[in-house]
């Protein structure tokens, strides 16, 4: 079965047995070199108009959690920055580590924060997120990193669902979330093209990661801690640690949209 995660056993380093395109060209995460990366005047700034109603759930997928968006109107989008035309959010995640030292899957200068959100577009180019998902310009993930500081009041209402999704597979209602609060001052980011980065680990993803990190004090940080791989009924396993290392660039270049 592909049953996947991020243990020693069916962990980053097991995923190409089953999906082969872990070794592709264009995988994600990587390693941003901020001296390396080309300004491009060309840029666009990112357009980021969240509906607070089209917040639909929360679900532990076994891997992450994710809020989950109604994206079957053009109410919630990206436009503008690297990509073309209306990309819907779909849905944010996060990633993040066993203690404050580790868990961003971008890392800046090789420096790795203690969490990482993506908030996941499809290109509605395409008539649904199914379709878009294995196509070369098919999503669009934005991602910002977290860094220990003051508690960040913004995330308490993602944090206080959690007790109710502790067990893989386990969802419930969360309704109107601005995502955009969720966003730091500055939208100045970097770009590049890549992939999922957990399997299907598909390379059909225009990354657009953000300069400025959003504050998380290592209180909430212990929150996300408290959520688990396992099921309900099965052997407890603390969902930690659920990040891909950096992948090699294989001649990629990245955009900065800023000086
Ligand atoms: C488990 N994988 C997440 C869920 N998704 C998923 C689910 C089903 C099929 C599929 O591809 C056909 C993708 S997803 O596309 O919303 C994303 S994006 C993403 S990340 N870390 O690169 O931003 C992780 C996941
Ligand atoms: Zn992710």
């Amino acid at each position: 079965a592909h049953g996947w995660g991020y243990g020693a056993t069916d962990g980053p380093d097991k995923w190409a047995e089953n999906f082969p395109i872990a070794n592709g060209p264009r995988q994600s995460p990587i390693n941003i070199v901020p001296k390396e990366a080309q300004y491009d005047f060309s840029l666009k700034a990112l357009k980021l108009k969240y509906d607070p109603s089209n917040a639909k759930g929360i679900l532990n997928n076994g891997h992450s959690f994710q809020v989950d968006f109604v994206d079957d109107t053009n109410s919630s989008t990206l436009t503008g920055g690297p990509i073309s035309g209306t990309y819907r959010l779909r849905q944010f995640h996060f990633h993040w580590g066993g203690t404050d030292d580790r868990g961003s899957e971008h890392t800046v200068n090789g420096i790795n924060f203690p969490c990482e959100l993506h908030l996941v577009h499809w290109n509605t180019k395409y008539p649904s997120f199914g379709e878009a998902a294995d196509k070369p310009d098919g999503l669009a993930v934005v991602g910002v990193f977290l860094k220990i500081g003051a508690a960040n009041p913004r995330l308490q209402k993602v944090l206080d669902a959690l007790d109710a999704i502790k067990n893989k597979g386990k969802q419930t209602t969360f309704a109107n979330f601005d995502a955009k609060s969720l966003l730091p001052g500055s939208l100045d980011y970097w770009t590049y093209d890549g992939s999922l980065t957990t399997p299907p680990l598909l390379e059909s993803v225009t990354w657009i990661v953000l300069k400025e990190p959003i504050s998380v004090s290592s209180a909430q940080m212990v929150k996300f801690r408290k959520l688990l791989f396992s099921g309900e009924g099965e052997t407890p396993c603390c969902m930690v640690d659920n990040y891909r290392p950096p992948q090699p660039l294989k001649g990629r270049q990245v955009r900065a949209s800023f000086k």
